[in-house]
């Protein structure tokens, strides 16, 4: 993966998604169709952007028993997406589960998508995983060890804060992929945010890719917002 910078289309509906896409008329960008704009659209949205010559992060954060994981990547993999996901929260069994349904699903010929595991959400503090979640453990720790499982279960990276990307890099190898939201230029609002970086940062830290949303899509002028977390995240600008 050449570490791209992934664009989060948190719309409500395809209009939404053409109207902001009309900015960047000659730009081939790497894409994440989250929840909100899947549910609503569905698989008609992904062969629209595909069309369009994006790259495509599918974020539905598939988390299930195995055998209906199994069975929903294998169609996630006949929608010509380059990278989906699930939560490592459900299990060795359930994201061995994820790959073997991409593998059946891929049709001949094709690679099959890339499959990462979502280790901690970022919007989750060191302080939710002790009085919420009651796990009795560093975040840090929970996510190395999320990670880990996620390797064994021959998946290709993680998501994770680029908080964690320096000790995952170091502990697993820099070839196993990290996927880091939580991404802020410095005087952006972190919303609901909690393990947040600057894409500077992200790149020094050895993030793999940035996903970012409302630093881009809720600028008044998205392009130019691009541009810049762009520069950002090459290193070209602070
Ligand atoms: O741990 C996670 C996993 C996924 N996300 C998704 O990334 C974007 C971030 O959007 P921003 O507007 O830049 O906060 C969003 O679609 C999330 O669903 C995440 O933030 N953290």
């Amino acid at each position: 993966m050449q570490r791209p910078l992934i664009i989060a289309l948190d719309f409500k509906d395809r209009n939404e998604v053409d109207e902001f896409l009309s900015h960047f008329r000659e730009e081939k960008l790497f894409v994440k169709v989250g929840m909100e704009l899947f549910y609503q659209e569905g698989p008609s949205i992904i062969s629209h952007i595909k069309q369009l010559g994006h790259d495509i992060f599918l974020d539905l954060k598939l988390h299930d028993i195995p055998n209906t994981v199994k069975q929903a990547m294998r169609g996630l993999a006949k929608l010509d997406v380059d990278l989906v996901n699930v939560h490592a929260a459900g299990g060795k069994k359930m994201m061995t589960a994820a790959i073997e349904g991409l593998i059946e699903g891929t049709p001949a010929g094709k690679k099959r998508p890339n499959c990462i595991a979502v280790t901690q959400l970022t919007s989750t503090s060191q302080e939710m995983v002790q009085d919420e979640l009651l796990i009795d453990k560093n975040l840090d720790d929970v996510v190395l060890h999320y990670a880990k499982l996620a390797k064994e279960s021959g998946l290709d990276g993680v998501v994770c804060s680029t908080h964690e990307v320096e000790m995952l890099n170091e502990k697993i190898g820099d070839s196993f992929i990290t996927v880091t939201p939580g991404i802020r230029m410095k005087d952006d609002s972190a919303y609901d945010q909690t393990r947040i970086a600057t894409p500077d940062q992200a790149h020094e830290l050895g993030s793999t890719a940035i996903v970012v949303g409302r630093s881009i899509t809720k600028q008044q002028n998205p392009y130019e917002a691009y541009l810049h977390v762009k520069k950002s995240w090459e290193g070209i600008e602070g």
